[in-house]
């Protein structure tokens, strides 16, 4: 894959893995018929003066709202969508203007659909992949031998894509999206439906290929926790506009949002009293317990169990449309 190197050129991410948007505008005008000779046009800003730079090597995370406009930001950084006002530059290129010289640069996944050929097996998938970008056969098996072996797709290689469960599939669709060795990577809701162990695997593959070859990750979700995971930086965007660019940690501040600690006692209890946690709902033995979501839930789960026997434990992540209800909640009216 690609070797961590610093290329020199014209713009500040010339030749390498930067984004930059400023202004980024795109608008959607609707026609609709309100009558048997009557129109009517309607303008939907999905992005509304977008501005952020991320640097090569970064792991960003680009969350919001359902409609808040990141589909239609990342649309208009892979070329699909040209903007209707703004400027873009994908790794020194302008997306809509020059798309087949950006597909070299990046890779896409979306978690709910695949960019494979249905029908072919994943190995014959990969072929077409490998002649579709003219990857030099020694880098197209190096880097597929590197997937394979992280991704653990060896069993999987002469299966239809058709056959795969989803958490393999969507294996599938990383492994495709990396082959060309993109400098960016866009993910759309990557973990989507993924059981537990699959979402592990798919973090720990993107933390590695990010360490490896410094590869930059855009990254949309509503799993906090692969933000959490991921991401030092993330991006919250509503109505089209950017609300927020800081830590995780920021954001559940500014929000003061909540996980909860879901516990099954061996038996009915009153209400449990801890330090730094406060019960929020008792059903049986089973009893909510909410604790801030920048705080270790570690002592809260020692104390808990140090005075009454658990049968079971969970967390529960606040989600990302709770967090940014909360922060809006907290923000001074203007
Ligand atoms: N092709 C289109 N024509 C008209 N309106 C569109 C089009 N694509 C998106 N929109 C509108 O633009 C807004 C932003 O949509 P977008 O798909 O970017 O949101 P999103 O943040 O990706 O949402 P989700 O989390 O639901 O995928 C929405 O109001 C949507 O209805």
């Amino acid at each position: 894959m690609r070797n961590k190197q610093h290329h020199g050129g014209r713009g500040r991410f010339e030749n390498n893995g930067g984004i930059e948007l400023e202004d980024v505008e795109k608008v959607f005008t609707l026609r609709r018929r309100t009558g048997v000779l009557r129109r009517s046009r309607e303008e939907v800003r999905a992005v509304d003066g977008i501005s952020f730079t991320v640097a090569p090597g970064e792991m960003v995370g680009y969350i919001g709202p359902n409609g808040a406009g990141k589909s239609t930001t990342i649309k208009m950084l892979t070329g699909i969508l040209a903007p209707s006002g703004g400027r873009l530059r994908v790794a020194g290129i302008d997306p809509a203007r020059e798309r087949i010289r950006l597909a070299h640069h990046i890779g896409v996944v979306y978690g709910q659909r695949t960019t494979l050929w249905w029908d072919l097996p994943l190995r014959d998938s990969y072929t077409l992949v490998r002649r579709l970008y003219r990857v030099p056969a020694r880098r197209f098996h190096r880097n597929l031998d590197r997937c394979v072996e992280l991704l653990d797709l060896g069993a999987l290689m002469d299966t239809p894509v058709r056959q795969l469960s989803l958490g393999q599939r969507v294996r599938g669709d990383i492994a495709a999206a990396l082959l060309h060795d993109p400098a960016i990577l866009y993910l759309d809701e990557p973990t989507i439906g993924l059981d537990a162990v699959s979402k592990v695997k798919v973090r720990g593959f993107l933390q590695d290929i990010n360490a490896e070859h410094n590869t930059t990750v855009l990254l949309t979700t509503h799993d906090l926790t692969d933000i959490e995971q991921l991401c030092r930086r993330v991006m919250v965007i509503d109505h089209g506009r950017l609300v927020y660019d800081g830590t995780l940690d920021g954001l559940h501040t500014l929000g003061e949002s909540e996980r909860t600690l879901i516990v099954d006692f061996e038996r009915v209890l009153p209400p449990v009293t801890v330090p730094g946690a406060r019960t929020v709902k008792t059903d049986g033995p089973r009893q909510w317990l909410a604790i801030p979501a920048d705080a270790s839930a570690a002592p809260v789960v020692a104390a808990v169990a140090a005075h009454h026997p658990l049968v079971d434990l969970s967390i529960r992540e606040p989600d990302v449309e709770d967090v940014i209800a909360a922060m809006y909640a907290r923000l001074p009216r203007g």
